[in-house]
């Protein structure tokens, strides 16, 4: 059996049992790297549909990622390959991502994370996690998915139009990227919305770049108009426009799922399903090795935000992706951040031994509860 994979996912080993194993790098796969193959396993660079697979002899897609904007769902069911992603793999790691970004900017604004409303803008797996943590944290958590309320489904929070939970501090969107469908997500924070928001709020996009409009945000924050902006996530990666980095107030080369942990449940989830797929027994789980005591107390944000950067330092991926942007090619360098990640350990990870004053145990319970 002959398996094309993305050079970029770790644990590939998992699937050498079952064939023999081709890693490529995800953005040059194209007909002829997957002409003769039976199985694909992509991430999120790689564009997968009837251009790419009409000629192929693939039966069986992976995709280790959340996202799945960059698949052709529809034409691979039509067709008869099956697919598989990793729902959920690495939220943890972008709700830690969400929950430093933020405490960082009210640091520099010198205001308490804990007194602000937020905006929860899709309540899947990301947004419902963020939800709970921010609300342990303290803050007003304001929620919207509309699917979710047309189907009834309970997340714990009210469930509001998007319109009405604009005028929260915070505003930070967890939604897939969909440009069809009964509510789509493409620009769904345009030139109206973002225009709303004013410059005292916080804008925190983690989950695809073209859920914000970015000319429309960059203009905004020229005139010196648009939110205090956090973006993971850009509108034509690899690219990232200088003008548009130079006023975030930080950013990132989409990292804010790249723990340790979610790139390893991403390939686990696929090799399961892969499992599924063909009739074989999937493996248990291996142990992790355990990590050393961190004995830091909280006693205010800032103690939370220490705490946090002990095991990730969000300002050091802002300062190497500001740095990247000085390469000959830029594009190159925002891919070369992601390749060469050192993937970090989420939380509850760590041996915490530290104390923590009563507004931020409940948080703090959160972040070190077992996987
Ligand atoms: N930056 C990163 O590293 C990173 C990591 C993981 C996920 N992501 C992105 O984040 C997205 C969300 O992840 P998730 O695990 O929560 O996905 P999910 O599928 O569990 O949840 C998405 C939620 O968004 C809701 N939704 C869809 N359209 C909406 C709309 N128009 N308005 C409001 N809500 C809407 C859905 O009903 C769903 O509940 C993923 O699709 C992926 O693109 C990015
Ligand atoms: O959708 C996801 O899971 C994330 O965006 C993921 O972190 C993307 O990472 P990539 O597949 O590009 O390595």
């Amino acid at each position: 059996m002959k398996i094309i994979a993305d050079a970029n996912m770790p644990g590939l080993e998992l699937f050498s049992r079952q064939g023999t194993v081709v890693k490529v790098d995800g953005r040059s796969i194209d007909p002829a790297t997957v002409k003769d193959a039976d199985i694909l396993l992509v991430r999120s660079v790689t564009r997968v549909d009837e251009a790419l697979l009409a000629d192929s002899a693939v039966r069986f897609v992976g995709s280790a990622t959340i996202g799945t904007d960059h698949v052709d769902l529809e034409w691979l069911a039509k067709t008869g390959r099956h697919f598989a992603h990793a729902p959920g793999c690495n939220a943890r790691a972008v709700a830690e991502y969400v929950l430093q970004a933020l405490l960082l900017v009210c640091q520099r604004q010198g205001r308490s994370a804990a007194t602000m409303s937020v905006a929860v803008i899709g309540m899947g797996n990301v947004g419902s996690r963020v939800a709970r943590w921010l609300a342990a944290l303290g803050l007003k958590v304001r929620a919207c998915d509309p699917l979710l309320k047309e189907q009834g489904v309970e997340t714990g929070f009210a469930l509001e139009p998007v319109e009405s939970v604009l005028d929260c501090d915070v505003i930070s969107v967890h939604v897939p990227l969909t440009r069809n469908g009964p509510c789509p997500t493409w620009h769904l924070l345009d030139k109206n919305r973002l225009s709303v928001m004013g410059p005292e709020k916080i804008l925190i996009n983690t989950c695809r770049g073209p859920v914000v409009d970015n000319s429309a945000l960059l203009a905004l924050l020229k005139a010196g108009q648009g939110p205090a902006s956090v973006l993971d996530v850009w509108e034509d990666e690899p690219r990232v426009p200088a003008e548009l980095l130079d006023r975030v107030v930080l950013g990132s080369p989409h990292i804010a799922g790249y723990s340790a942990q979610g790139k390893e449940n991403g390939t686990r989830m696929v090799y399961e399903a892969f499992c599924r797929w063909s009739g074989l027994a999937a493996p248990l789980p291996g142990t992790e090795e355990a990590l050393p005591a961190l004995r830091l107390d909280v006693t205010d944000e800032a103690g939370l935000l220490a705490l946090l950067q002990t095991a990730y330092s969000l300002p050091e991926d802002f300062r190497r992706l500001q740095e990247s942007l000085e390469n000959a090619d830029p594009a190159w360098a925002f891919d070369q951040l992601r390749k060469q990640y050192p993937f970090r350990q989420e939380m509850h990870r760590w041996d915490w031994q530290g104390t923590a004053s009563e507004p931020f145990r409940a948080i703090l319970n959160a972040l070190f509860a077992p996987a």
